[in-house]
């Protein structure tokens, strides 16, 4: 069966309306507290007994008026497209019959419906909304506006000169009907313009036209956009004394720890609560909130009540009694709320809570002594289902907006012991992952309960000490903006500023990432606390590789940062670092790119870096130096990297120096040929004939050399012979080598010189440098962009860099063995220490010697 929607004064009578339905009502005694600080509030808020009901004059003279609009002409010019000129007020039938035609029946608003149906609104209307056109039988039943327009929170209508009887707009206010008959009583309707404004979210209807015609312009009024949000007005200074008491009892029900709620007398959209704050708040409610506000800053930090607007919602199911002749509660009536939004002491909105909990019935702030359904009259909603076996069940469902007041605070004790107790449980995540993301939250809660009290040191160290990680500070999922929190935050920061030091030296990538984060955000009192964490850290070379992403932007902070210890810092951090000719290369090309970004910030410091630059220049002649030695005699037929295990013999004689060599003993001429076949299916001999066409497989062995079996019987042998393929494709690396290191050289020198733009190396390796975008993207974790922004440098740095000085090939030779070989032999492949020719990743490789050498 399906469902059926109606408002109560949907005028369609059905017959479940013949049953009566009686809600529950209880009195205004029963609401809130008859006495104590609740009720001094009360008492405070409404003004006084006596100066209730004056106020309650005042707040209906605000909640709608109208009159004469004696600013607009009495005959009003108008002139409507395809009509022609309309004189004012329209009389002739014919004229009306006319006007009619170049009219739409009027549409009405029904959940997201707009619909057309003249039982409920009966009136001709020209550009939607603005122009309403009533003859005798028009009306429009009751309803509230729509919000129209963002900020929209009311309705003004103007109606036009007009002859007509009936066609009252009468306004609701709780439920009491305020007319508006537009000069009919006083005889000025034909003769004038007259207007009547109401809040938009006031149920509202028009009469019906009895006799004549009606004409009235319907207009949005909007707060102005550039209204700042939040608004609430400042108090009057008569109001100062009663701020006092108001915030007295506003204290004692903190003590007390009492959350109360607050229905507020008008309606709200959740959408204009979402886009304007406290500045959407309108007539008493806005008031209220005022004083509320004001009498609320005048407590201490520690006692302050936190402010929520919520849309509350009530709602009741209720079944056909024995007798069927009404309807009868099923259930107590279930109370919801939903959409809350934080408004704080300051009327700012923070962030979405839950409601700590539901309110009872005497956690009900009642400045207006209403009934639980007064307090609830706002959107009733009745909807009838018929489930079928069970019978007819009817639903009301009230929607109203309500103001919590909740109290968050728990003691100072409290607080300490349940810190403690968060530390005593400071999970990991590997170790307790799901329990971690709770933590992080709490953490992020407890910031907000901390600061919202006075600087409590102890408090303050327990709160730090359970989160002592950098991790934490800084990727945990509120860390950030809580640092920076921290950072306005003048006590606190002051005795967080050296933890927040000590976290970040232990984690170098970190420190560098919140170094990048803070210059971009200006939170510049962290950059001085994050370079000085800097000095202490470790370099992160990850898996032997030197990480660009860090250098670069290590090296950007050193320019950018505006204080110049933040350059002092790195320069003394990266002096201490141990220097080899990757660590050179790699700061030459993070200087370079520093230089280039900010050619002025650079030259600003660049005396501060010129020792830095003076020591990549060292360690770069000096491996040069050391590759460019020419080789002896004697070590140029030494393969020392022959990589031929799988037959021990075979590989000794590469390593050695002797040219030829005879493997003897093998038995037969057949085995002997087995042996040559066995070494030309790894090594054909053509490929140790032709370096250009082969390089691939020589570089893959790291020798070159030809296999011939001989002689016959017990007596026959293999014939082992180098050829100088390999030392000589060795030799043009080495060259290259020098070359690559001169350039780097030249590069580093270019740093420093004068008027330079950086633009050295702009033809050679720094086409990689495209790729620093796509490093920095993937924040310097992502090991293969890694590599191809480390690109230049491994034209260099898989290559042998020990004091022998023989080489091992190039990056393609690397790639091609490991295509090349099983998976069972590149197994075989580790060395022993010294050796070079591990699988491991290039730079590793060399660094790890370096390191050792360097020790
Ligand atoms: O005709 C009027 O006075 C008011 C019409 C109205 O309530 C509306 O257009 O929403
Ligand atoms: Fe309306």
């Amino acid at each position: 069966m399906g469902d059926y929607y109606w408002s109560m004064d949907d005028p369609a009578d059905y017959n479940w309306r013949d049953y009566k339905l009686t809600e529950h009502d209880l009195p205004a005694t029963d609401i809130g507290e008859q006495h104590g600080p609740l009720h001094d509030l009360d008492m405070l808020l409404a003004g006084g007994e006596r100066q209730q009901r004056q106020r309650q004059q005042q707040d209906n003279d605000r909640f709608c008026f109208g009159g004469v609009a004696s600013l607009l002409p009495p005959a009003p010019e108008l002139s409507i497209d395809g009509y022609g000129p309309v004189s004012l007020p329209l009389i002739d039938a014919k004229d009306a019959h006319r006007l009619a035609q170049v009219c739409q029946q009027a549409p009405f608003g029904r959940g997201t419906d707009t619909l057309v149906d003249t039982a409920v609104r009966k009136t001709w209307q020209l550009d939607p909304e603005k122009f309403l056109f009533y003859e005798a039988g028009g009306h429009f039943g009751k309803h509230r506006d729509t919000e129209k327009e963002d900020g929209m929170f009311a309705t003004l209508v103007v109606q036009l000169p007009s002859a007509h009887k009936g066609g009252e707009l009468v306004i609701y206010k709780d439920g009491q009907p305020v007319a508006h008959d537009f000069g009919a009583s006083a005889g000025s309707s034909a003769g004038r313009c007259h207007y009547a404004v109401h809040y938009a979210d006031a149920e509202h209807e028009v009469t019906p036209v009895t006799q004549g015609y009606r004409l009235a312009l319907v207009y949005s009024v909007c707060w102005p956009k550039d209204r700042p949000r939040d608004e609430v007005p400042a108090q009057p200074a008569d109001s100062a004394q009663g701020e006092d008491e108001l915030s007295a009892a506003l204290g004692t029900l903190s003590d007390q720890e009492k959350h109360f709620m607050h229905f507020l007398s008008h309606d709200y959209t959740i959408k204009s609560v979402g886009d304007l704050g406290a500045a959407a708040l309108k007539g008493v409610d806005r008031d209220r909130m005022g004083r509320l506000l004001a009498a609320n800053a005048l407590m201490p930090a520690d006692r302050r009540y936190a402010f929520y607007i919520t849309q509350a919602t009530r709602q009741t199911d209720y079944v056909l009694n024995d007798d069927c002749d009404g309807w009868e509660e099923e259930a107590p009536p279930d109370v919801d709320f939903s959409h809350l939004q934080v408004l704080e002491g300051d009327g700012r909105i923070t962030g979405r809570k839950s409601p700590a909990g539901c309110f009872g019935k005497r956690d009900v702030l009642n400045p207006d002594r209403k009934s639980l359904l007064g307090l609830w009259r706002g959107h009733r909603k009745t909807k009838c289902q018929d489930t079928g076996n069970e019978g007819p069940a009817l639903e009301t469902k009230y929607s109203k907006s309500g103001r919590s007041l909740l109290k968050e605070k728990p003691s100072d004790r409290q607080l300490e012991d349940f810190l403690a107790m968060l530390k005593s449980f400071y999970p990991t995540k590997a170790a307790a992952p799901g329990f971690y993301a709770i933590y992080e939250d709490l953490r992020h809660v407890l910031f907000d309960v901390i600061a919202a009290r006075p600087f409590n040191q102890r408090l303050f160290d327990l709160y730090m000490d359970v989160h002592p990680t950098a991790k934490l500070l800084f990727e945990s999922k509120d860390g950030w903006e809580d640092l920076l929190r921290l950072l306005n935050w003048p006590e606190a920061w002051q005795s967080a500023r050296d933890r927040v030091r000590v976290a970040f030296a232990g984690d170098a990538r970190l420190a560098i990432k919140a170094l990048d984060k803070s210059l971009k955000e200006g939170a510049d009192e962290l950059i001085p606390v994050l370079s000085d964490a800097l000095v202490r850290t470790e370099e992160p070379v990850k898996a032997g590789r030197y990480d660009s992403f860090f250098d670069d932007n290590m090296w950007k902070a050193a320019f950018l940062a505006p204080d110049e210890a933040v350059c002092r810092n790195i320069v003394q951090r990266q002096l201490n670092t141990p220097a080899d000719d990757l660590w050179a290369m790699s700061t030459v090309r993070s200087l370079e790119r520093a230089k280039r970004n900010g050619p002025e910030q650079f030259e600003a410091r660049q005396h501060i870096v010129r020792p830095v630059v003076e020591r990549c220049v060292t360690a770069l002649k000096r491996r040069r130096d050391k590759r460019a030695a020419p080789m002896s005699a004697d070590d140029y037929w030494r393969f020392d990297k022959a990589d031929f295990c799988d037959n021990q013999e075979v590989q000794r004689f590469l390593r050695g120096p002797e040219r030829t060599t005879r493997l003897e003993g093998l038995g037969s001429i057949t085995a002997a040929r087995r042996v040559v076949r066995e070494i030309r299916d790894i090594l054909p001999d053509d490929v140790a004939q032709d370096a250009a066409k082969f390089s691939r497989y020589l570089m893959g062995f790291d020798c070159s050399f030809t296999a011939e079996a001989g002689g016959s019987g017990k007596d026959a042998y293999v014939t082992l012979t180098k050829t100088d393929v390999w030392p000589q494709k060795r030799e043009e690396y080495r060259q290259r080598d020098v070359e690559l290191y001169d350039r780097n050289v030249a590069r580093a020198v270019a740093l420093l010189a004068e008027g330079d733009a950086a633009s050295a190396d702009s033809g050679s390796g720094s086409g990689s440098d495209d790729g620093n975008g796509q490093v920095q993207k993937g924040g310097g974790s992502d090991a293969s962009a890694t590599r191809k922004a480390l690109e230049p440098l491994q034209e260099v740095d898989h290559r042998p860099t020990s004091a022998s000085g023989s080489g091992s090939g190039s990056e393609a030779a690397q790639g091609g063995k490991a295509t090349t070989k099983t998976a069972s032999e590149s197994g075989k492949q580790s060395r022993g220490e010294g050796d070079e020719l591990d699988d491991g990743p290039p730079a590793k490789r060399t660094r790890t010697r370096t390191r050792r050498s360097a020790a």
